[in-house]
């Protein structure tokens, strides 16, 4: 038997009865499930990561959806729970499913949702801040600083890589890859490689735009190129931000064999998902080549991280939190919920989960439609007209 998880309570006489895992920020969400009959129950059990059974535990008998997290296992198990109880709503509070089977889901006729677009401006900046630190040496200095170290300018004083005129890669050219793209081409007119499984006519118009208008102002041009192999970035690139979905195909993309093809000066950087790099084999590659520098925001095994790799002065490390503002945070809890909500008032679904403004804008009533089911095909949801 299940320990009894801690819970609060909105709204206890609504009809429909939904979970979140956790609380989240902002009330606009609460208010959007509340006003549509939904009691509310948020999780605030002080633990971190909730295991399997304590998902089962919240749900219940009667659960109509769960809004979760990231860190938590979405399988065949809780489905199947979710199911019993009368549920056909999970959503994640994220863009990215890696933790969701969504197999499991269809075979038991519940739609997951996700939080495409709120975030992807949110997590480019914070690539490009982990490239800027990494580059410039930043994390370094400031402990140096704080460690009183400082004793007068010197010419060789941490001493890094000026962006400008070199070459930056991306991996995996979506949403949150094109939006850096741009960041680093026109911030630090930096040229382009990138490497997807689709052609992004968009980002090659942006650049050659951009090139034109330096051109045309008497400065060297930016350009772009589409690799046709992920190897041709990583020889080429001077720094390489990582944006695939995690799945069979890109986990240990980059391992010992693509580390060593990397020039021994590259940067690179991680806020896609931790297993997409071979954590064992970066921190060796770490250790071998000083001038070799990451940002890295995800990590193989979270909450941890491979022995080694804390002690490196060439990694520059933060716990998860690119898509961590306010305005994103509060927005992805409005997507999750909307999901849920959607999905147990049979609305259809919104016909482009790239351009999910209409839902975030506080001062209208958001669309009768869910913005983002990734199983939405496999179910046979229809989608809207809106
Ligand atoms: N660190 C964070 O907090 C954070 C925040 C948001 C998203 N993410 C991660 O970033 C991922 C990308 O998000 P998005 O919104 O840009 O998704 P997206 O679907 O728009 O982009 C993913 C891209 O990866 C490409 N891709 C897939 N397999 C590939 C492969 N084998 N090689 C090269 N490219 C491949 C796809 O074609 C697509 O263009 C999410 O799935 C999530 O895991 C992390
Ligand atoms: O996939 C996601 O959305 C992130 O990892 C958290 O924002």
């Amino acid at each position: 038997m299940a320990k009894p998880v801690s819970i609060e309570v909105w709204n206890p006489n609504g009809k429909y009865r939904v979970i979140s895992t956790k609380p989240m920020p902002g009330t606009r969400w609460i208010n959007l499930l509340i006003e549509q009959d939904c009691r509310v129950e948020i999780c605030t059990e002080k633990k971190t990561i909730l295991s399997v059974e304590d998902i089962i535990s919240l749900i219940g008998n009667k659960c109509d959806g769960v809004i979760g997290q990231l860190t938590e296992d979405w399988g065949e198990t809780l489905f199947a729970a979710l199911s019993r109880a009368g549920g056909k709503a999970f959503s994640n509070m994220a863009v990215g499913y890696n933790n969701v089977d969504v197999n499991a889901a269809n075979k038991y006729g519940v739609a997951v949702g996700n939080t495409p677009g709120v975030l992807t401006e949110t997590t480019a900046e914070l690539a490009a801040s982990l490239s800027l630190a990494a580059a410039r040496r930043i994390v370094e200095a400031d402990e140096f600083m704080r460690a009183g170290l400082y004793d007068g300018w010197l010419p060789h004083l941490f001493v890094g890589n000026l962006l400008k005129g070199q070459t930056v890669g991306v991996i995996g050219a979506g949403r949150i890859g094109s939006a850096y793209a741009r960041m680093m081409v026109e911030g630090f007119k930096m040229n382009l490689i990138y490497y997807d499984l689709y052609q992004s006519t968009r980002l090659e118009k942006f650049v050659t735009a951009y090139g034109e208008f330096l051109k045309s102002n008497g400065e060297q041009p930016v350009h772009w190129k589409r690799a046709s192999s992920m190897d041709e970035v990583l020889r080429e690139a001077d720094v390489i931000s990582l944006h695939p979905v995690l799945d069979k195909t890109t986990y240990h993309l980059i391992n010992k064999e693509s580390l060593a093809t990397m020039k021994k000066e590259a940067i690179l950087v991680n806020c896609s998902r931790g297993p997409v790099i071979d954590e064992v084999a970066l921190v060796e590659h770490l250790k071998q080549n000083p001038m070799f520098r990451v940002g890295l925001d995800v990590f193989e095994d979270e909450p941890f991280m491979k022995p080694g790799l804390a002690e490196m002065k060439n990694a520059v490390i933060v716990p998860h939190i690119a898509s961590a503002s306010k305005w994103t945070r509060e927005g992805m809890a409005t997507l999750a919920a909307l999901n849920v909500l959607g999905k147990i008032k049979g609305y259809p679904i919104w016909g482009d989960s790239n351009r999910v403004e209409p839902f975030l804008n506080e001062s209208v009533r958001p669309p009768a439609a869910c913005p983002s089911i990734v199983n939405a095909k496999a179910l046979g949801l229809p989608v809207s007209k809106l």
